[in-house]
């Protein structure tokens, strides 16, 4: 759509369906599902001076009509956007749609494959690849679609399993541990290799959520090795090691395989088109520019960060680039990303592992969300928010927001960063009351000394924290 603003015509090659991960089993879809178990857990609290007399009837199928509802939604203005622009030149240039499976033949050529087998040519003077990323498999998983799946199939479950063991604590497997867990009808385990879950969070943030987690009946095995896994009898037998080398062999119903995505690079030709791949076949970029000058890369198929916001910006860069518009260089240091989870984990700028692994010295401020006006009125108090500035300046570095509202949360913060502002700038901005936001204006002003709950008082408890690093 960048391309067509500059009125370029434009062809674009989809094997599949348009939206990719972004849209079907990936973003769109399993948010739906985070934000329909979300309502489902509130409602069957008895907490709140409400509750269903008669109980909840709930059936997998029937949620995965709604996701389908939203995510053809979606589809459906990207098809209609495309139509339109098919048929009309209306000051831009042309889009035109082409599906079938895109393969170099040459660096100025692609053949296209269509579902019917025909092949159509493709030539142009650039190139987006945009392929994205599919599951990663270890060898000797036993994925079959059904009883062992990926994300790519979850939504075909029959059924809600009794129980189902997830591979992978990181992003995947934790946001349908969340939505598996609030929906209550699975006894979800969780196998990571690594000691806590989401290791490349940092540790307060991943416990936090951890024990929210065991709070909600997930199961985590922790520092564990899988050994084997194989289908018994139509059930998912699986053996896992503890580092003391003891092992345990449990049965679930249904395994989910979540331990990170590989790049869709290996059968796209890239050879003949003489473009570089690193070891892990992801296309070597440069500010998005291949190692072919015309041939650009954007988004998962670069796999440095597998994020619906990142593959969006990369396209919009290559295109400006390529086009000769000399965009701004993307600064993936003021990225922000979501997790979904219990609770919400929102991100913006780096964290404290991160910092100390740049050698960045830094101030850090955590304030618990039970200080926090609008988190006490929501009744819903877990959480906290995190910020980190640097030592000298107070230039604002990044922000955790664990807790209701984090995404909307960190948003401002994302514009400070990206302005280079300091934490006097949060100090001095008025913020609406009671908002989520002045748990941030708090933290900020703890660290400059001017809070109105003093760490003194409250940093014993544990609500409050200052540190550097
Ligand atoms: C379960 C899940 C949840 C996620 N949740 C979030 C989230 O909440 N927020 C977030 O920011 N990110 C999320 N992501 C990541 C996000 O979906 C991806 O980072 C993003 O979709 C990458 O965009 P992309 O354009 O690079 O690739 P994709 O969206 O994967 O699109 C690639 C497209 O290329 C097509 N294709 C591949 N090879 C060929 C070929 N040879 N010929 C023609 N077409 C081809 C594919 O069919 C696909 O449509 C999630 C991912 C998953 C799997
Ligand atoms: N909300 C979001 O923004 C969102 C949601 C979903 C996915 N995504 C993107 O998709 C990408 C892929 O997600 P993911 O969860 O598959 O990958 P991930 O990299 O987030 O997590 C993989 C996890 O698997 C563990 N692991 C790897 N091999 C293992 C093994 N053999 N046994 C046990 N554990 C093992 C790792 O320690 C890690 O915790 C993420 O990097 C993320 O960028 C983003």
């Amino acid at each position: 759509m960048r391309a067509q603003d500059l009125g370029k015509d434009v062809i674009v090659i989809e094997r599949a369906r348009v939206g990719g991960a972004g849209v079907h089993a990936g973003a769109l879809s399993s948010k739906t599902m985070w934000h329909l178990s979300n309502d489902f857990a509130l409602a069957q609290r008895s907490d709140r001076g409400y509750c269903a007399k008669a109980g909840f009837e709930i059936s997998y199928r029937r949620v995965i009509e709604s996701v389908r509802a939203a995510v053809s939604e979606r589809e459906g203005y990207f098809d209609k956007q495309l139509d339109r622009l098919a048929a009309s030149r209306s000051g831009g240039g042309s889009v035109s749609l082409v599906r079938g499976t895109a393969k170099f033949i040459s660096p100025h050529e692609v053949e296209v494959r269509r579902t019917d087998g025909s092949l159509e040519l493709v030539s142009a003077s650039h190139f987006v690849v945009a392929t994205g990323s599919k599951p990663r498999i270890p060898d000797g998983l036993p994925v079959d679609g059904d009883l062992v799946v990926t994300s790519d199939h979850i939504e075909s479950f029959p059924s809600f399993p009794e129980s189902m063991v997830i591979v992978g604590a990181g992003v995947i497997g934790c946001e349908y541990a969340t939505v598996f867990a609030n929906f209550a009808s699975t006894k979800i385990r969780i196998i990571d290799r690594q000691p806590r879950i989401l290791p490349f969070e940092d540790e307060d943030v991943a416990e936090e959520v951890a024990s929210n987690f065991e709070s909600m009946g997930i199961l985590i095995h922790r520092s564990s090795k899988l050994q084997e896994m194989r289908v018994v009898d139509g059930k998912v037998e699986y053996v896992i090691s503890d580092p003391e080398g003891k092992t345990q062999t449990i049965r679930v119903e249904r395994a989910l395989v979540s331990v990170g995505r590989v790049p869709n690079t290996r059968t796209l030709g890239l050879e003949n088109a003489g473009v570089q791949l690193d070891k892990n076949d992801s296309i070597v970029a440069t500010h998005t520019q291949s190692s072919v000058s015309h041939i650009y890369a954007a988004g998962d198929v670069t796999m440095d960060i597998a994020l619906a916001n990142v593959a969006e910006l990369e396209g919009r860069y290559a295109v400006e680039k390529m086009f000769g518009l000399d965009p701004r260089p993307i600064r993936y240091e003021a990225l922000s990303a979501i997790m979904f989870l219990k609770p919400e984990v929102a991100s913006v700028g780096l964290n404290e592992l991160q910092a100390k692994e740049r050698k960045i010295p830094y101030r850090v401020g955590v304030v618990d969300n039970r200080l926090v006006a609008r988190n006490v009125a929501m009744r819903n108090t877990s959480g906290f928010v995190k910020l980190l500035a640097a030592k000298d300046s107070g230039k604002i570095l990044g922000l955790r927001v664990v807790g209701p509202q984090a995404s909307s949360t960190i948003q401002g913060i994302a514009f400070l960063i990206e302005m280079g502002a300091t934490l006097d700038d949060i100090d001095r901005c008025v913020h609406p009351h009671p908002a989520i936001p002045e748990g941030v204006q708090e933290c900020a002003r703890m660290l400059l000394g001017r809070s109105v709950f003093k760490v003194e008082v409250f940093g014993p408890e544990g609500l409050l924290r200052c540190g550097e690093g």
